[in-house]
């Protein structure tokens, strides 16, 4: 009988923005599953604690904390070979880091725009190629990038983020046929809205005044559901699934609406 081998122990995985939300979700379901992580945010005060808090876990991978803007390509860099220094490998990258500001595209500067294409999409490049480079020169590897609903249909005031996270899908599907004699897969995560700090951030609101996943038909997420997914594609059951990008966003929006009042005109 077929078992299928859903299980990530003994890879090493970099996971980027992990201080909070979802990349912590998928740092702690990884080595939970006995991967070891590799966790950057621009606050070591900020992703330390969350490598402790791993490294306290029985039965769990090892975490290795690291602080690092992934804008900045020579602090992806150091990333990169602190991972090799430290676990010897790179078997896996989740790109992770990103965000947003909620705008009308007119009033959006050329600054405000630069920023958040550089947070998504540059960001995505620098780990990608840098880690990567790794992957290449060993024996492959598996990359998972995190888009969004809004990369896959419009958003009204989500103009930079949503042409951001489009342009992670292609680059996704591109990487994904440039890197498959390389053994590397390249997939992608579009998740609808979740419950983070992040998210809690952008809308201007705390966390707890989020509505709850029972109070609504069209629940927000839990960044758990997008971890499991992530570990999924890292996983030898997904070694079939290339250029693909799973999208997780519960009870369909046809208008892509959300349940919160998000306080605009
Ligand atoms: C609505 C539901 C959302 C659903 C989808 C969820 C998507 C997510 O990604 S949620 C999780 C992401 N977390 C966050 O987005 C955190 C909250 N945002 C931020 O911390 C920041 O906005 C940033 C990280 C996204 C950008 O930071 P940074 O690059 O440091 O930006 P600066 O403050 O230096 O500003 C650069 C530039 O952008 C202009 N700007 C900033 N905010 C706004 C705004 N609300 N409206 C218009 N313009 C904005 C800012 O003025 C600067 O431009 P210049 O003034 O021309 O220099
Ligand atoms: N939450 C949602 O509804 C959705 C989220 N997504 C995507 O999922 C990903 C995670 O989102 P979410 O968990 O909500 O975000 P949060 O804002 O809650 O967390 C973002 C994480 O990224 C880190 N980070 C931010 N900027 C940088 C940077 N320049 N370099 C390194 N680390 C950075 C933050 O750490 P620190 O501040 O310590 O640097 C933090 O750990 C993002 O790509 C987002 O676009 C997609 C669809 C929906």
């Amino acid at each position: 009988m077929h078992e299928p081998d859903f299980g990530v122990a003994g890879q090493t995985a970099i996971v980027t923005g992990a201080s909070q939300g979802i990349g912590r979700a998928i740092a702690e379901t990884l080595a939970a599953s006995g991967a070891n992580v590799a966790i950057c945010s621009r606050s070591i005060d900020r992703v330390g604690p969350v490598a402790e808090e791993i490294n306290a876990a029985e039965d769990a991978g090892e975490a290795l904390a690291v602080e690092c803007n992934v804008r900045e390509r020579e602090q992806v860099q150091d990333l990169v070979d602190r991972t090799v220094e430290v676990f010897g490998d790179i078997d896996a990258l989740v790109n992770n880091a990103g965000g947003e500001f909620v705008a009308p595209f007119e009033d959006i500067s050329e600054n405000g725009w630069n920023s958040i294409v550089d947070l998504n999409l540059n960001s995505t490049v620098h780990c990608t190629q840098l880690a990567g480079e790794v992957m290449r020169e060993g024996d492959g590897g598996v990359i998972v990038n995190l888009s969004s609903v809004n990369g896959q249909h419009p958003a009204p005031n989500e103009s930079h983020y949503g042409a951001s996270k489009a342009a992670i899908i292609r680059l996704t599907e591109t990487l994904a046929v440039e890197w498959a004699d390389d053994g590397i897969r390249v997939n992608c995560v579009a998740p609808g809205l979740i419950q983070t700090p992040g998210v809690a951030e952008t809308l201007g609101i705390r966390s707890e005044q989020m509505p709850d996943r029972e109070e609504t038909d069209r629940r927000i997420g839990h960044s758990e559901e997008i971890a499991d997914i992530v570990q999924f594609l890292l996983s030898p059951a997904a070694s079939f699934m290339n250029g693909e990008t799973v999208t997780a966003k519960g009870v369909p929006r046809p208008d892509n609406s959300f349940d919160v009042d998000l306080g605009l005109e």
